[in-house]
């Protein structure tokens, strides 16, 4: 009897589908790099995780799209990169303006042609303090720019990733989405929502052949982490508890991003990976 092929419903289509064996035999020789051809956009790229993920992405080949709220910043962080040799270019965006969207997902189409990976890393944390002391307007920020931004953003994006038959999108969550930390109530509900959102997401866009992960970063050394009004320090408790010695470093979450963007990640979706000095996961 001859057998029936059944088209498996959550099977990715495009590139990103082929296993790996398929993969080496059409690669050709000037896409030596990981993610040569291909193009990320990431907000909250200018200083900090967003910027060592920005220089990762360039050097695995990627062009890159940088973006904050301040042109300055912006120009700042492409020069420096240009310099490096990379490919990238940047604009202004701040990721809880609509139009900012709108403008960020343009500059990227005119500069590049298409849109193949979306790293949502711009995040707030405007309070300290009690949970249910917050006001309205705290809550709407840190909800605006931490869980509404990327899901708004990446709406934009999709018809372009759906173009490139498929892509990769990145959210960046935190430690704080497992175990709270006093004082940071309403960010990390935030953080925690980003963990629902990321495989809400990832179900819908499969059978489209896009990926989306979460990196949860633990405290990782940047003007965010070390600014006492926008965090407290918590490395003695951590220590404590966990036996960490030190702070990550930036670039110690940028690899798992470019991971998350490759092809070698093709059979990933919907996971949540901690870069922390320690393990809070089974
Ligand atoms: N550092 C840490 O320990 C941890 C950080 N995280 C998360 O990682 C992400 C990055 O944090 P980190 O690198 O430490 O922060 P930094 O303060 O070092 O960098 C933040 C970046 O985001 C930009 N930015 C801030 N607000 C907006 C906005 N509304 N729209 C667009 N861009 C914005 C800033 O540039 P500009 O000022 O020009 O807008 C800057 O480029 C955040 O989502 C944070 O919650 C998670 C766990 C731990
Ligand atoms: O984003 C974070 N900043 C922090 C500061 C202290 C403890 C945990 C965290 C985070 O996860």
């Amino acid at each position: 009897m001859a057998a029936i092929f059944r088209p498996i419903p959550w099977a990715f289509r495009g590139s990103l589908c082929l296993p790996l064996s398929a993969r080496r035999f059409s690669k050709t020789v000037d896409e030596n790099r990981s993610l040569a051809g291909k193009v990320a956009v990431i907000t909250g790229s200018t200083r900090g995780i967003g910027f060592a993920i920005a220089r990762r992405l360039a050097q695995d080949g990627a062009h890159v799209v940088i973006s904050s709220r301040k042109q300055e910043n912006v120009d700042e962080a492409v020069t420096i990169l240009k310099e490096e040799g990379l490919s990238v270019t940047g604009t202004m965006c701040h990721v809880g303006k609509a139009e900012d969207r709108q403008h960020l997902v343009t500059t990227a189409l005119k500069h590049s042609g298409g849109i193949d990976f979306l790293v949502c890393v711009a995040g707030v944390n405007p309070l300290v303090g009690s949970t249910l002391g917050a006001s309205e307007q705290i809550w709407d920020k840190i909800l605006d720019v931490n869980v509404k931004s990327p899901a708004l953003l990446l709406s934009k994006v999709l018809p372009y990733m759906e173009n490139r038959r498929g892509g990769s999108v990145v959210l960046v969550s935190s430690g704080v989405a497992y175990v709270p930390v006093p004082k940071l109530g309403v960010y990390n509900t935030s953080k925690t929502a980003l963990l629902g959102l990321c495989k809400s997401l990832a179900m819908e866009l499969a059978p489209k052949g896009i990926r989306v992960n979460c990196l949860v970063p633990g405290i990782i050394k940047t003007d965010f982490s070390l600014r006492e009004k926008t965090m407290p320090n918590m490395l003695p408790d951590m220590n404590k508890i966990f036996g960490v010695q030190r702070l990550g470093e930036p670039e110690e979450c940028a690899g798992l991003v470019s991971f998350l963007c490759s092809s070698d990640a093709s059979y990933i979706t919907g996971e949540n990976i901690m870069v922390a000095g320690f393990s809070s996961k089974l």
